[in-house]
């Protein structure tokens, strides 16, 4: 998960960019970047850090032009420390092109080879974006190369091209300079992609509806799985569908925890999926705890908050906020890191004591992955004089990787992996923990959008939507990931005992 956005106007967008990209923080907090153009010249300001802290007035200052992209950063693959891993990636040819993406490709490791021995191309980094972005520039250079540009159609061949080699997911935005700007989405639409105007003919790219929106642009429509869109300086729109068997399969995480609540992806407003997912929740509460044992609910902030209302409200007990969240410490599971997880925990989440003295409470939260949060959370619950502390999950036990983008890498981190649900909540030491269940879950967000194929809830239920992930192929894609926490935590040896071990269980 990472934020991305791109905009062709009329008028300079650099601030634009920025505004957008602060809406979009909450999918990134570790690196910022914006590039913009103007004439032949790209202008580029990356850095680590949050966008507030990354861009300074003389930054923005020198990022000039009517036309430009940017990306929050939420490392998945590469080296969550190094700076030049921020994005935008640039290559100088063909043409000149700045990319950004959000996702994680399955195949890189084998792409940086076929890139270095068949296509001579260099790529200088661990990250698969640089990777993504060497693939995309060879195939344009392929149908181009001694001739000028023909646009759209080269840009579409070069996409159809990069959905026959990349394999994982893909939402991206490019800039070729002179030319203009193209999106598109990976076959599968894992990662969301939106497109939206305003009345001067500013045409905006982005990961969320909220970016939209929020800068004043009118929602148009979901970016399709497979398709390409083109947006040439003057803002005309060129849309094609590049992939051969195009299905969408959203990433149903994104619904239960990445997103914004206000957004609306793929057709789904993300709150109400929170909502139905904490009516069917209710149901399996009422067949663990009987409703009159417990005296409040009380939501962990900030995700949880719908499915927590409307557990509460279908089972008559009283909602109640017990944590006060400080706003300024960001969003805990994105950080890199376990140390900074768990520290942060408690400088986010501090105590309203009196709503839990004596009382029995049900906290809901919306997902438990390291169990970080829950088990924190379930002794400040004691601590501040609960007598009984159940905890519910709107979402399932996560148990399997994520190649997707999100930061689960090994299945030995998670709390549930090889775990019943009594042994975790011994583990996390509630008295009961009611978890949603993967059917359940499906339901209340299909409900939606009838018309979605299914979604990729491959960390739930293990079924990976782009072809079968082995134990192997996770080891592989770990290799070279560096996490934030020591600067010397290669995810690579935790996957491989990883590996190690379900060969053993097999
Ligand atoms: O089991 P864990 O590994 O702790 O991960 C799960 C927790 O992390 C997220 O909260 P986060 O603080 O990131 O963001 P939020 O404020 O949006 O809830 C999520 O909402 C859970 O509370
Ligand atoms: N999670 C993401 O979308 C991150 C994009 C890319 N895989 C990176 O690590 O930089
Ligand atoms: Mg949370």
């Amino acid at each position: 998960m990472c934020g991305i956005v791109g905009v062709v106007s009329p008028t300079p967008v650099n601030q634009l960019i920025y505004d957008a990209l602060l809406l979009l923080q909450h999918r990134g907090q570790d690196a910022a970047g914006i590039v913009t153009q103007q004439g032949r010249k790209f202008f580029m300001h990356k850095a680590k850090g949050m966008v507030r802290d990354v861009f300074r007035t003389r930054n923005m200052r020198a990022l000039q032009g009517n036309v430009g992209l940017g990306q929050v950063r939420y490392p998945t693959a590469g080296n969550a420390y190094s700076e030049e891993e921020a994005q935008p990636f640039y290559v100088n040819a063909p043409f000149g092109i700045v990319l950004v993406h959000n996702g994680n490709l399955t195949n890189a490791r084998e792409l940086r080879t076929e890139l270095f021995l068949t296509d001579h191309r260099h790529t200088n980094t661990e990250s698969d974006t640089e990777v993504l972005l060497n693939v995309f520039a060879h195939e344009l250079e392929r149908s181009t190369r001694g001739v000028p540009l023909r646009q759209p159609e080269d840009v579409f061949a070069a996409v159809r091209a990069v959905h026959g080699r990349v394999k994982g997911s893909y939402a991206v935005i490019a800039l070729i300079v002179g030319h203009g700007l193209l999106a598109f989405r990976d076959p599968h639409g894992i990662r969301p992609l939106a497109m939206g105007r305003s009345q001067d003919g500013t045409v905006m790219l982005g990961s969320e509806s909220v970016a939209l929106e929020g800068t004043a642009q009118c929602f148009e429509r979901d970016i399709a799985p497979g398709e390409a869109v083109f947006i040439t300086p003057d803002g005309q729109v060129h849309a094609r569908q590049c992939a051969e068997n195009p299905q969408l399969n959203p990433c149903i995480f994104e619904f239960v925890y990445l997103a914004r609540p206000d957004s609306v992806l793929d057709g789904i407003s993300v709150y109400q999926a929170r909502l139905n997912l904490g009516e069917t929740l209710a149901k399996r509460v009422v067949s663990t705890v009987p409703p009159n044992e417990i005296d409040v609910v009380i939501p962990i902030p900030e995700s949880s908050r719908p499915s927590a209302t409307q557990l509460a409200h279908l089972l008559g007990i009283p909602y109640r906020e017990g944590f006060v969240k400080n706003r300024y410490v960001g969003r805990t599971f994105i950080m890199p890191g376990q140390g900074v997880r768990k520290k942060s925990v408690r400088q986010k989440l501090n105590v309203i004591a009196s709503e839990f003295k004596g009382r029995n409470v049900l906290l809901v939260d919306d997902s438990i992955v390291r169990g970080t949060t829950s088990r924190e959370i379930v002794q400040m619950a004691r601590d501040a004089g609960a007598r009984k502390v159940y905890l519910a999950s709107a979402a399932p036990p996560v148990r399997y990787p994520n190649v997707y983008g999100i930061d689960m890498p090994t299945s030995s981190e998670l709390v549930a992996h090889g775990r019943t649900v009594e042994e975790i909540r011994q583990l996390i030491g509630c008295d009961a923990l009611i978890y949603q269940d993967v059917g359940g879950m499906k339901k209340a967000v299909g409900a939606l959008n009838r018309s979605i194929a299914g979604f990729d809830a491959s960390c739930f239920d293990g079924v990976y939507v782009t072809g079968d992930i082995t134990a192997q192929d996770i080891a592989s894609l770990n290799e070279g990931r560096i996490g934030v926490e020591t600067g010397e935590e290669d995810y690579s040896r935790l996957a491989l005992a990883n590996a190690q071990e379900v060969q053993q269980e097999a």
